[in-house]
């Protein structure tokens, strides 16, 4: 006879793991269960979608990311239905139930994705080697966002196009490549895409306006004695015909050449403020932009500019708390959206995080931030110095002051920025693209989820002027 004790064990043991598996992934499982409910209640509820067009993005610093927002609206507003996403989230099997497909992607590295929108070369070629044909009835145009300066031009949305391609979807026309936001590439993105039937509006919101000559009133060297390079401030008058809001970026002309700098200030203030910090090549020869603009450009004498207007990092609306975090001379950006606050909303929630380097040289308009925390307009102030060794050498000031870079700060403010989150904060971040911003970006995807960061950009909640 077969003695049931050892079967018996065996099974326990079985059961034992079977729960203790359940158990490690049940917050998955939950998630799963809820996301399959959520499904089947749309589907009940939803209508369906027919042959909704695709407007999938691949965008670093958010201006791909604002373009295709702009583009979903009006197409929604010219009556189709849109599928609005990042290129990563797009897999080809959702592409057998809509046929058109939006593409505008920027380059970055040498010729290389972005982040959001690097893995879908590999799953399109994945689906290709399965045999899957799920490409074959697709349409799709592919604007390609890009800066000539860089030896591979438009070089990621060109490779979408390629791939496209060989996976036998039909391009509705050639790839557009658009130099640096270029206002005529851009109108003939518009007018491609109204010759295939979709009704478009103005796409090229982001252009620049007519150039002007711009008088230099004062120039003001802000940290004397600090271990970082010269900064300065500079106040330009008032350009005549055109006028910016927080976000936007003055074009400085220079021969055939420009350079972008964010604007610190507003219309109202009667006068354009820029922060701009020394720069040296390496054998010590000033850089073409800032040596004019810290050095030769002389007081009274006029130089030539233009706006660029820049949706990508447009302030949110008015009530909506609002996170700033930046670093250097980032602190301009950040000032005008500080300075639209003062105006427009000064009880909304407001949250300024910023870095410099030395807690004695580098209080960058320390005043005026002080007034704005005093006065209400800052509900939370971080300053951060990466050149003080500890929290005891800092001086006293108004909110906290951390030793260290701004994305070590956050990491100790993680409770409060999720916080702010759930309230519904909106994430502005200015300054160093290397570091900084790349660092607060992992930051989030480790404590959002990649998913929910790329949402909250998609959703215009993060957003970035990063250099
Ligand atoms: C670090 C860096 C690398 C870049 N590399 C390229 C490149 O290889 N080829 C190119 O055409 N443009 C390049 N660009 C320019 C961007 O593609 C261009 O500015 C684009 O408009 C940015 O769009 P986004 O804000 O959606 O990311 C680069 C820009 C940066 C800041």
């Amino acid at each position: 006879m077969i003695s049931l004790q050892p079967w018996g064990q065996a099974t326990l043991l079985i059961l034992g793991w079977c729960l203790l598996t359940l158990w490690c992934f049940r917050t998955a499982l939950r998630q799963r269960w809820h996301n399959r409910r959520a499904a089947q209640r749309n589907l009940a509820v939803a209508p369906v979608m027919v042959d909704p067009v695709v407007v999938a993005y691949a965008s670093e610093g958010g201006t791909a990311a604002a373009l295709a927002g702009d583009l979903a609206q009006q197409l929604e507003q010219g009556g189709e239905a849109v599928s609005l996403l990042p290129l990563n989230q797009l897999s080809p099997k959702q592409l057998s139930v809509s046929h058109r497909l939006l593409i505008i992607a920027s380059t970055y590295g040498d010729g290389e994705a972005p982040t959001n929108g690097q893995h879908f070369i590999r799953r399109l070629q994945h689906s290709q080697r399965q045999g899957q044909h799920v490409m074959q009835d697709v349409r799709y145009a592919v604007l390609a966002l890009g800066d000539d300066d860089y030896p591979q031009f438009c070089a990621f949305g060109l490779q979408l196009h390629k791939q496209l391609q060989q996976a036998g979807a039909q391009p509705m026309f050639d790839p557009l490549c658009v130099n640096r936001l270029d206002r005529q590439s851009l109108e003939q993105w518009q007018q491609q895409l109204a010759a295939q039937g979709f009704t478009v509006a103005d796409t090229a919101q982001g252009c620049d306006s007519a150039k002007e000559e711009l008088t230099l009133e004062q120039r003001r060297w802000l940290n004397p004695g600090s271990p970082g390079t010269a900064l300065y401030e500079l106040h330009l008058s008032k350009p005549q015909h055109s006028t910016w809001q927080a976000g936007d970026i003055a074009r400085l002309w220079l021969a055939d050449r420009y350079r972008d700098y964010s604007i610190a200030s507003l219309p109202e203030e009667n006068h354009l403020r820029l922060l701009v910090r020394e720069q040296h090549h390496d054998n010590g020869e000033p850089g073409l932009g800032s040596g004019w603009l810290c050095q030769q450009w002389q007081p009274g004498s006029t130089s030539l500019f233009s706006l660029r207007s820049n949706p990508a990092f447009h302030a949110p609306q008015a009530a909506v708390p609002l996170i700033l975090i930046g670093n250097g001379t980032g602190l301009a950006g950040l000032r005008a959206h500080l300075k639209q606050r003062s105006l427009q909303n000064p009880q909304a929630p407001c949250w300024l995080l910023f870095g410099e380097r030395s807690p004695e040289h580098d209080r960058i308009w320390q005043q005026e931030l002080d007034h704005w925390y005093q006065s209400g307009v800052l509900s939370e102030l971080d300053r951060c110095y990466s050149r003080a060794s500890c929290v005891a050498e800092l001086p006293a000031q108004c909110g906290r002051s951390h030793s260290g870079y701004v994305q070590h700060a956050l990491q100790r403010e993680q409770k409060r920025l999720l916080q702010w989150l759930k309230k519904g904060a909106a994430i502005y971040v200015c300054g160093s693209r290397d570091g900084m911003a790349s660092d607060i970006d992992q930051l989030l995807q480790q404590w959002l989820g990649k998913r929910a960061t790329e949402r909250l950009q998609q959703q215009g909640c993060y957003r970035k002027d990063v250099y």
